[in-house]
């Protein structure tokens, strides 16, 4: 089976000639680009590139897996510095700093700081007590 290049499979990103990789295997999608059931657009976008996060995350059906079989053309040789998986949408999908758990961060933070300083207040109140019964 022939075996490509991430450079490789970088030539082929147009709708025309569409190669994905998923799972270090390559598919070229260029037909089935057109039949989608989740549109062309998502394909483009991973198009010449690794696309297996982006596949995973969707939970594509056996179905789907299935019907990637017959568009294999070979296998990918990774090399190191190759870019990583590309996930569908980052901007979307990754949640942006959650401000809600910095908040409790913080307020558990001072929580702790008040525990600390009401035990502090209740040692010396005890040991003006003891100082006191033993005067
Ligand atoms: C390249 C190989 C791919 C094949 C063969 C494929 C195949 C399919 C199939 C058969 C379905 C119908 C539902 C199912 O059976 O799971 C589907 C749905 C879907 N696919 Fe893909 N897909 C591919 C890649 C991708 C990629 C890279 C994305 C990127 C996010 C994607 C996004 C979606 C979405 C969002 C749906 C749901 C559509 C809906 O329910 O309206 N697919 N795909």
């Amino acid at each position: 089976m022939a075996t490509f290049t991430y450079q490789d499979v970088a030539e082929h990103n147009t709708k025309k000639d569409l190669f994905v990789v998923i799972h270090d295997e390559v598919f070229d999608v260029s037909k089935f680009v057109d039949e989608h059931p989740g549109g062309e657009e998502v394909l483009l976008d991973v198009a010449g590139q690794d696309a297996t996060e982006a596949f995973e995350d969707v939970g594509h059906s056996d179905e789907a897996r299935e019907s990637l079989k017959p568009m294999l053309v070979g296998s990918l040789q990774r090399k190191s510095g190759d870019p990583k998986p590309k996930t569908p949408l980052p901007g979307a999908v990754a949640p942006a700093a959650n401000t809600e758990s910095a908040g409790l961060g913080v307020g558990l933070y001072f929580i702790m700081l008040l525990g600390g300083l009401a035990a502090f207040g209740a040692y010396q109140y005890m040991q003006q007590q003891q100082a006191a019964t033993q005067a």
